[in-house]
């Protein structure tokens, strides 16, 4: 069953669009990692999801019912992580809880909702005292009250070192193995990456495009590099590399003794060093290389050319 779908969103603020005609599906059981530089909508479209924010035009449907017509009856089986939502200095760990779970009208135990997000321990502190870690970690234990089918985490792990991204990283994934749907947006690739099935990128209200981080990594263009040590390598060997087909880019790098070529969907690495060889250099070692996340993400967000 599908847990998400949006159908034709848009949403737009006077002459600004943020989200533009917006088609999106994730299956239940998902966790879909929801990308975007800032101001690309993302808080636009998890708003109408959750039926804060109407949509100019487009249906948003949870669990195949209408966002805008049963918000509140969705809104029952959702667990919301908002964009920088501060824990109460005031109130322990444990009253934050007790708090959700009356609003929430669930009969949670707090102290077994403390001991999922592993802040049991600091339950009858008050959080004033908590690190951001723990704060978010809290926050988590409130969305996860009534066992929502499906989560909803906006920026999760902002303001969060490396370990403290990786502890909610954890418990998204626990989550989710007990069958929970997770739609987690972000604005760093490297953050979806570990716990995501599918991605999906938005642009200026607009998805540039949505699958696996492997199969966007392999279809972005100037997606591999490689590079090639060795001797010989004048201008006319690089003339012939550059002459082979979906061979993008060819530099000299290491006063002459390391080429590095980016190849694009169609090339072969070894029609490359084959060439390199039968024109009279000579290859000592090669290897290939990823784009990083930072070039993958920028491809998408960045380029005039975007794929779909
Ligand atoms: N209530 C509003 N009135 C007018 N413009 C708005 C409103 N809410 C959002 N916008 C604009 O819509 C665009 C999308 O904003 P949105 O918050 O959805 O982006 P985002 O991808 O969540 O960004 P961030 O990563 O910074 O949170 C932005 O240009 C923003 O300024």
């Amino acid at each position: 069953m599908t847990a998400i779908e949006l159908d034709g969103i848009t949403k737009q603020y006077g002459s600004l669009r943020a989200v533009d005609t917006l088609d999106l599906q994730i299956n239940e059981g998902e966790v879909f990692g929801f990308l975007g530089p800032n101001g690309a909508g993302k808080s636009t479209t998890i708003n109408i999801i959750l039926d804060f924010v109407k949509p100019t035009a487009g249906q948003a449907r949870v669990f195949g019912m209408d966002c805008q017509e049963e918000g509140q009856r969705l809104r029952q089986r959702i667990g919301v992580l908002p964009e920088g939502y501060d824990v109460y200095d005031r109130l322990t760990g444990r009253q934050h809880l007790e708090f959700a779970i009356e609003s929430k009208e669930a009969n949670d135990d707090p102290q077994e909702l403390l001991e999922r997000v592993g802040v049991a321990h600091a339950a009858d502190r008050k959080a004033s005292g908590y690190s951001k870690g723990m704060a978010q970690r809290l926050i988590l234990a409130m969305a996860l009250v009534g066992d929502p089918d499906l989560l909803i985490l906006d920026e999760p792990t902002t303001g969060l070192d490396p370990n403290g991204a990786r502890e909610i990283r954890q418990i998204i994934r626990e989550e989710n193995e007990r069958g929970t749907t997770v739609f987690f947006s972000s604005h760093i690739l490297g953050q979806v990456e570990a716990v995501c099935d599918r991605v999906g990128i938005l642009r200026e209200g607009r998805l540039v495009a949505d699958d696996s981080i492997e199969n966007l990594r392999s279809n972005m263009p100037g997606g591999q590099r490689l590079v090639v040590e060795g001797t010989g390598f004048s201008e006319s060997v690089l003339d012939s590399i550059r002459g082979i087909n979906g061979v993008e880019s060819v530099t000299v790098e290491t006063e002459g003794t390391v080429v590095a070529v980016g190849l694009g969907e169609d090339a072969s690495k070894t029609a490359v060093l084959n060439e390199i060889e039968e024109t009279g250099a000579t290859v000592e070692d090669f290897e290939t290389e990823e784009a990083s996340l930072e070039d993958l993400f920028a491809a998408y967000t960045t380029e005039e050319e975007v794929r779909a």
